[in-house]
Order: structure tokens, then C-alpha cells, then sequence
């Protein structure tokens, strides 16, 4: 299951030497499982071009491709799912329009919200932030890791963590029993990304080995 590994989140002003496309070509070589167009900027017009080319870029590598917030650029480029916050575009009325076939994951931050979001019919939760991070202005307070555990052993479908995961955090991050960990500025700002990517999935994988 693609939620149980890497899920590479883009966020292109913190490579600006970098193309968007290398950078997450880089984390499908090193072993994405999943990709995300995040952009706070761009308008739809590049939005949808961006998306366009990322969700061939996903297929060429048979991994899902999501795109952030926005549901229209979503069904525009066909792309694999969405993924909507608590203020985003309503779970229930993303699900009519997408369909059951496509894939809709939601930010929680409590185990209330992760509840809510497995009866209203998400695929996956996104749940954070983990730890601090840099990469969003208007995160919620940090969860930890017994944030984490606690969302965890509250819902059955997959979760993904999220917020301030780095290689020396994501032994501890992958106790839990989280299905899998979405990841920014670790990756987006490494200087050696199809690497840091490999060592991110030898790290999930040796923490499930250890912990059957
Ligand atoms: C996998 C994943 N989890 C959480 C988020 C955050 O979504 P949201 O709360 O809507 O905040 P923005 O990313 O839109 O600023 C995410 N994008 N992906
Ligand atoms: C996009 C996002 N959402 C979060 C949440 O808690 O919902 S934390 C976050 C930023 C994650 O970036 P980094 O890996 O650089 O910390
Ligand atoms: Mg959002």
C-alpha cells in the first residue's frame, strides 16, 4: 500500500536552484511511494500545468499523485486524489465529486478529528505536526509522538504522519505504528535527495522488521 511508505511533499521556494520536476523525480528514485503538489503561490493556470506534469511523472513510477487544496485543479488533471485540511473543501462534498475511486486524505491534529475523518470516508489521514516545523506558517501545537500514538490507535485506516520528520526523528516516528510519513524540507532542501530518500524508507522498514 503506497501509504505506507515515503510520501514526498513539493515546495518549490526551498529549492529555488532546483526544477520542481528533478526534485521530485529525485524522491521517486529514491523510493517515493507517493507525491504531492503543494503551492501556496502559483495560479491555477501554472497550477494546473505543474499538476499535469507531476501526475505523469507519479505514473511513469506507478505511485499516486495528490494534489493539495485544490479540488478543481485536482479533477482537472486527472490526478490520482486530494488532499484537503479541516478549513479546506469539505471531505464529504470532495467525495461526491471525485468519486470513491480516487484517493482523499485529511490533516488531523486530534484523535476526534482522525474519528470524524475515517466515518466521513477519507482513505487516509494526514496527522501532525509530529514536531515544530518551518515548512508551514499556521500549523497546529505538536502532537509528539504520544499525540501521534494516540491518533494512531484510534482509526483504522492509514496514517500518515506528518511535521518536522527528519532521519534521526523517524525510528521514534515509526514505533508508533503509523502506516507511513510525509515528508518537506528533509528532502526538498537535501543536497543528495534520491539518497535521503532511500535512507528514510531503510529506516521505516528496519523499524517494522524490528517491531513484529
Ligand atoms: C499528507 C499531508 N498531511 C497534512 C497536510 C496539511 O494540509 P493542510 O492542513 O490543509 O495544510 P496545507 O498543507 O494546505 O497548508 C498535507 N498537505 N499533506
Ligand atoms: C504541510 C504540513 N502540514 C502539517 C500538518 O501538521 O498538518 S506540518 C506540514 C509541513 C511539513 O514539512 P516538514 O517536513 O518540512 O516539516
Ligand atoms: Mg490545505
Amino acid at each position: 500500500m503506497w501509504t505506507s511508505g515515503l510520501y514526498v511533499i513539493s515546495a518549490e521556494k526551498l529549492h529555488p536552484h532546483r526544477s520542481l520536476l528533478s526534485v521530485m523525480e529525485a524522491s521517486l528514485k529514491g523510493g517515493a511511494t507517493a507525491i504531492q503538489l503543494r503551492d501556496k503561490e502559483s495560479g491555477k493556470q501554472a497550477l494546473i500545468e505543474k499538476a499535469r506534469a507531476l501526475q505523469q511523472l507519479a505514473q511513469r513510477y506507478q505511485v499516486p499523485f495528490i494534489m493539495n487544496d485544490h479540488l478543481d485543479v485536482a479533477l482537472a488533471v486527472n490526478a490520482d486524489g486530494v488532499h484537503v485540511g479541516q478549513g479546506d473543501f469539505p471531505l464529504t462534498e470532495a467525495r461526491k465529486l471525485l468519486g470513491k475511486n480516487k484517493v482523499i486524505g485529511i490533516s488531523t491534529h486530534t484523535k476526534e478529528e482522525a474519528i470524524e475523518a475515517e466515518q466521513q470516508g477519507a482513505d487516509y489521514i494526514g496527522a501532525g505536526p509530529v514536531f515544530g516545523t518551518s515548512s508551514k506558517d499556521d500549523t497546529e501545537k505538536e502532537i509528539g509522538v504520544d499525540g501521534l500514538k494516540e491518533i494512531v490507535g484510534h482509526v483504522s485506516i492509514p496514517t500518515v504522519a506528518i511535521g518536522g520528520i527528519k532521519l534521526n526523528n523517524t525510528a521514534n516516528v515509526a514505533a508508533t505504528g503509523v502506516s507511513g510519513i510525509a515528508v518537506i524540507s528533509e528532502i526538498v532542501m537535501s543536497d543528495h535527495i534520491e539518497d535521503t530518500c532511500s535512507r528514510f524508507t531503510e529506516i521505516l522498514t528496519e523499524t517494522r522488521e524490528r517491531d513484529v
